[in-house]
């Protein structure tokens, strides 16, 4: 047993087991029994190495320690009086466990005696009560046998100081009376100045002490491996403002009341609750423990009052009761106030409605539905299994998956399905656990799938830190679309490739939110009824990887990436890639998103060319309502086999800083309306205002079905395309009989991963590129699909992710 634990140890046992300091001790008090207490303890010597046997003597009569060199010696070595003496636990210093140091002041020095005893029970402190005067607040009252049940020692004397109350019993009526007698004579006597000098010294001492020293329980006694810090409050030693602070720096508090005593029951409600309400954090409760000691006496308050206050106070974790007398519950009492703070109850459960929390319900659903890698509603043997290995790090054996099967089956209609639990069986399992006091069986599932105490998830799980240099961008990694994958999979229960509107509902049923509004499907492909198609919704996580990086990792978080993928956080998904630069400089690039800024006067068609992108020709563009139109398009195209996104983005004419907005992207594409003679203008303004000659720059003339007008410019569009060495303009038109995607896309991509090749070659460069690329364009998205099938599985998604 550590040192420390030996004198907290030996304090908690005299004070809450032998009673020593409070009259109500069973055990023999020899110092109130002798004028003399007299015990061997080692000295250390004046050499400062051995120690030495001694005798001390402490005499109660003349408040005296004295000290002889031999056992026979009738003269003592030195007389130490009481008022000039303190005591302190020393056993590191002294490097014994039941060491003391000694010190006391003769003349101007203090002096110091170490010494030790050999046993820590001899060498605990004792105690002694001070008897002051009825106007000081002291009082004797006497109670008989009815009020206690039967026992021989039935007469009792309660003994009131200001600092508390003492109850002493006795084996006879008579004793009873001559005790309250004498007592009743001290305390009608004044109180002279000798007794407040006594009284002092006696409570410095010998008496139990106000307050009990800070007690710290290590961490390492506890499986969650926190320390606990034990804070005693006396309002005989401490003043309001020390109490103030104390509750707010305090985790869990226990009020503590007598069960003998309705008046300190009371006084939990109209005093000690109040009072930490005022003085803890309105939205950050601190969890309460009502504490009944006394219960070795017969009650005046019984436990369904304290039920009562607490079904009143959410705060109120549990109410125990106690008796520090023979210790009953004491250890449990410290068991309960960290778990109230480890594992609280409050958040989980309701006792009035005698049922889990909403919020409780709804994080239990949502790890539910993560959990269910198939959707099917059910929690199969090998989802049970997988689900057990990441909260507790160990399947269950299948004996222990039937047993808990059939306890929810016996207690609960449609729990168990087939060989699986249901969400309702799920729930119960969870409710039993709280109810039977396991909530940190709750809660080490809750906390598992990022959850925080209360019960929102943790910002570090939805929002690791990851670092992002300006001139790198983000995109989601294989892993990510990996997992997105089964996620689309999982959800798309028709097999249609695509999602329907209560598909995606589902998808998202674990966030709190849909992330996603109604321009998502005018922001990526659809299929003819406009529900996004597998590669639309890949996409979508693209642009969002891209374009909101916080917002896509907080999305993995709802959907469980990081514990379904067991990566240490959602960071894991995404890529940052390096700086552009480096990839120009080296000639080759890893990324697969590339963006295109577009930039165009007003009603030039700008939508037209980004919906195009999507294959939505003018008619079905007409058919989007304004409020779902998007300034974002995305979509894959190949270039030289490789699966690479465009992400295309509408530009406003006016409303923004287009110099903001210009640097970031790799390509941009200056439209003008063929039909319109001001239109081209605006482009050439754009360009000679905002680019540089080192991002590459497309001129689009759009609405190409409609009859070519002379621009009213200085140049033509070709002269001026000439004139700044661009490629000529491109003709464009989305007025098309048939929805098709056009080639234009392709060499934007190619041109935006290769923007080093001179201009001049483009028009040849971009044809081999896309040509290429047309049969590896198949080839390489049948072959993701192959790729990434295994993902969802029944055998479990960890098992099909590392089968690639
Ligand atoms: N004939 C023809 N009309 C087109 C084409 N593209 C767009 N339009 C029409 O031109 C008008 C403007 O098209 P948008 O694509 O909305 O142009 P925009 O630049 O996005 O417009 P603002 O957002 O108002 O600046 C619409 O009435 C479209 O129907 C096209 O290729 N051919």
């Amino acid at each position: 047993m550590p040192l420390s634990s030996v004198l907290r140890d030996q304090w908690i046992r005299a004070k809450y087991e032998r009673r020593e300091f409070t009259g109500e001790s069973d055990h023999p008090q020899r110092e109130y029994d002798s004028d003399i207490l007299e015990s061997i303890l080692w000295k250390k010597g004046k050499d400062k190495k051995a120690f030495l046997k001694r005798t001390f003597q402490l005499s109660r009569k003349e408040f005296t320690l004295r000290y002889f060199v031999r056992e026979d010696s009738k003269v003592p070595k030195a007389v130490i009086y009481m008022k000039d003496l303190n005591v302190a636990f020393q056993p590191e210093k002294i490097g014994h466990n039941h060491g003391l140091q000694i010190f006391y002041l003769q003349g101007e020095h203090t002096r110091n005696l170490f010494v030790y005893h050999e046993s820590g029970k001899d060498a605990t402190e004792r105690g002694a009560i001070f008897i002051g005067t009825e106007n000081h607040s002291y009082s004797v009252t006497g109670f008989s046998p009815g009020k206690r049940g039967p026992s021989r020692w039935n007469w009792g004397i309660t003994m009131r100081t200001p600092v508390r109350e003492f109850i002493f019993l006795c084996e006879h009526e008579q004793d009873q009376q001559e005790w309250l007698e004498a007592l009743r004579e001290v305390i009608s006597r004044p109180m002279t100045r000798q007794d407040y000098a006594t009284r002092y010294i006696k409570q410095r001492i010998t008496e139990v002490p106000y307050r009990a020293e800070e007690i710290t329980i290590p961490a390492d006694v506890i499986p969650e491996r926190v320390p606990t810090l034990i804070v005693d409050y006396s309002e005989a030693e401490q003043t309001d403002e020390q109490l103030f602070q104390e509750i707010s720096k305090a985790n869990v508090i226990c009020i503590v009341y007598s069960v003998s005593d309705k008046r300190s029951i009371e006084k939990v409600t109209s005093y000690w609750i109040p009072l930490i309400t005022v003085h803890t954090d309105k939205y950050n409760r601190v969890p309460l423990i009502l504490v009944g000691n006394k219960s070795d006496l017969p009650g005046n308050c019984s436990m369904e009052t304290s039920l009562a206050i607490m079904n009143q106070h959410r705060d109120i974790e549990t109410c125990v009761e106690c008796s520090a007398k023979n210790l009953k519950n004491i250890s449990e009492l410290f068991f309960y106030a960290q778990k109230a703070v480890l594992h609280p109850s409050g958040p989980l459960y309701c006792p009035k409605k005698k049922y889990m929390t909403s919020l409780c319900v709804q994080a239990l659903t949502r790890i539910f539905k993560v959990s269910d890698l198939d959707n099917d509603g059910i929690l199969n043997d090998d989802q049970l299994n997988s689900f057990q290995r990441t909260c507790f790090n160990s399947p269950l054996s299948p004996k222990a998956l039937d047993d808990m099967k059939n306890v929810v089956r016996r207690n609960i209609r449609d729990a168990v399905l087939g060989d699986g639990l249901t969400l309702k069986g799920f729930l119960f399992l969870n409710m039993l656990f709280i109810q039977r006091g396991r909530h940190e069986t709750t809660w080490t599932i809750l906390r598992r799938f990022g959850y925080e105490d209360d019960l929102g998830l943790h910002r570090d799980y939805l929002l690791p830190e990851l670092k992002v240099p300006p001139d790198a961008t983000t995109e989601l990694n294989h892993d990510a679309y990996l997992f997105l994958q089964g996620i689309f999979d999982k959800h798309d229960k028709d097999h249609d490739s695509a999602l329907s509107p209560e598909e995606l509902k589902d998808l998202f049923s674990v966030f709190p939110y849909i992330p996603w509004g109604p321009d998502v499907s005018n922001t990526v492909c659809t299929n003819d009824r406009g529900w996004i198609t597998y590669q639309g919704y890949l996409s979508q996580w693209t642009l969002t990887a891209y374009l909101d990086v916080d917002g896509c990792l907080e999305s993995l978080g709802y959907l469980g990436y990081s514990i379904l993928f067991a990566q240490e956080s959602q960071a894991a998904g995404i890529t940052v890639t390096r700086d552009k630069k480096i990839d120009i400089k080296k000639r080759q690039t890893q990324r697969s998103v590339f963006l295109c800024n577009v930039f165009g006067d007003f009603q030039s068609g700008k939508s037209g060319f980004l919906q195009a992108f999507l294959g939505r020709n003018l008619r079905s563009q007409r058919k989007i309502p304004k409020e779902h139109r998007s300034d974002y398009a995305i979509s894959t195209t190949y270039v030289y086999g490789q699966e690479k996104y465009l992400l295309l983005h509408k530009m406003f004419p006016g409303d923004c800083d287009l110099s903001d907005a210009y640097p970031a992207c790799d390509i941009v594409c200056l439209l003008y309306d063929v039909g319109n003679p001001f239109s081209f203008k605006y482009c050439a303004k754009v360009y000679q205002q905002y680019l540089d000659s080192k991002t590459p720059c497309m001129i689009i003339a759009t609405k190409s079905d409609l009859p070519v007008v002379r621009q009213l410019y200085s140049c033509t569009p070709m002269e001026f395309c000439r004139k700044h060495k661009m490629p000529p303009p491109q003709f464009f038109s989305c007025n098309t009989v048939t929805p098709r995607r056009q080639a234009i896309y392709t060499k934007l991509v190619t041109v935006a991963m290769y923007p080093y090749v001179s201009q001049a070659k483009w028009n040849n460069f971009c044809l081999c590129a896309s040509v290429g690329a047309a049969v590896l364009a198949v080839l390489g998205f049948a072959l993701h699909r192959v790729l990434v099938k295994p993902w969802c599985s029944s055998a479990g998604l960890l098992s099909g992710h590392r089968s690639l």
